[in-house]
């Protein structure tokens, strides 16, 4: 579904992305785990189009997706929960909801807000209340379903446990590990590789812009150097 091949990116002078190369099949929740700075939110923004690539290539369900602005990026079927959320503070949780909602204009709408109250049932509870008043484990959600409601087939996660205390935490993986069950892919972005790989079916390890590692989540958790590195097991 998403082939990355030789991708590179800079900031100014400055490479940060040395030539990644990793895939993610239809269907598959895959994770790229690393520590801070190691370039996964800088990989993330290239798929969603908001970084410069400058070298390699992005294909997306069969077509090149490098030339293709980040605006048309979500017609196409992938949209991002970006790291820091991102949501309008000032915008209740519908109006929020209803903005992710933007390309459409069908009965389909109000179906899929009431599958996102269903998923996030405190969503619904604060549906007419200021988004920027929500906790950061309901702002965590806020920014998922949001993502959801432009019905993507592919849905990139940006740390989406940061700062969360350990309860939201997995409630929020549990909620990413049903999303194979909506026939959404994901890429899940994360530094809590533990909590990522458990969920996952494959993963990446990612340093300092470099792909060192990459095998199923079961390898991964079982690898002595993740569990060293990263799992602090
Ligand atoms: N806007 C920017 N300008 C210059 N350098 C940047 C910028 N954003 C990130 N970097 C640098 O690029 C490298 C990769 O950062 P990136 O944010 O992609 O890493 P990360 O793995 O997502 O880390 P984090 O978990 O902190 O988000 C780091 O060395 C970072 O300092």
């Amino acid at each position: 579904m998403l082939t990355v091949e030789g991708l590179r990116s800079r900031y100014g002078r400055i490479e940060v992305l040395h030539g990644i190369d990793l895939h993610v099949d239809s269907g598959e929740i895959v994770t790229v785990v690393g520590a801070n700075g190691a370039g996964k939110t800088t990989l993330l923004r290239c798929l969603s189009g908001v970084q410069p690539v400058t070298g390699g290539s992005i294909t997306f369900r069969g077509e090149a997706l490098t030339p293709v602005p980040a605006y048309k990026r979500l017609k196409r079927g992938l949209a991002q929960s970006p790291e820091g959320r991102q949501i309008f503070t000032n915008l209740t949780v519908e109006e929020n909801l209803r903005l992710g909602a933007f390309l459409f204009s069908d009965d389909r709408v109000e179906k899929d807000m009431e599958d996102a109250f269903q998923m996030f049932p405190i969503l619904k509870e604060k549906r007419n209340l200021a988004a920027g008043g929500l906790s950061g484990g309901q702002q965590q959600m806020l920014a998922m379903a949001r993502a959801l409601m432009g019905r993507p087939s592919c849905l990139l996660l940006d740390e989406p446990s940061m700062g969360l205390a350990p309860i939201v935490v997995q409630q929020i993986f549990d909620v990413v590990k049903g999303l194979k069950a909506l026939n959404v892919t994901v890429l899940l972005v994360e530094q809590n590789a533990f909590g990522a790989l458990k969920i996952a079916d494959r993963g990446y390890v990612m340093e300092t812009g470099h792909i060192t590692m990459s095998g199923t989540a079961a390898e991964l958790i079982a690898d002595p150097r993740i569990r060293e590195a990263y799992l602090g097991i």
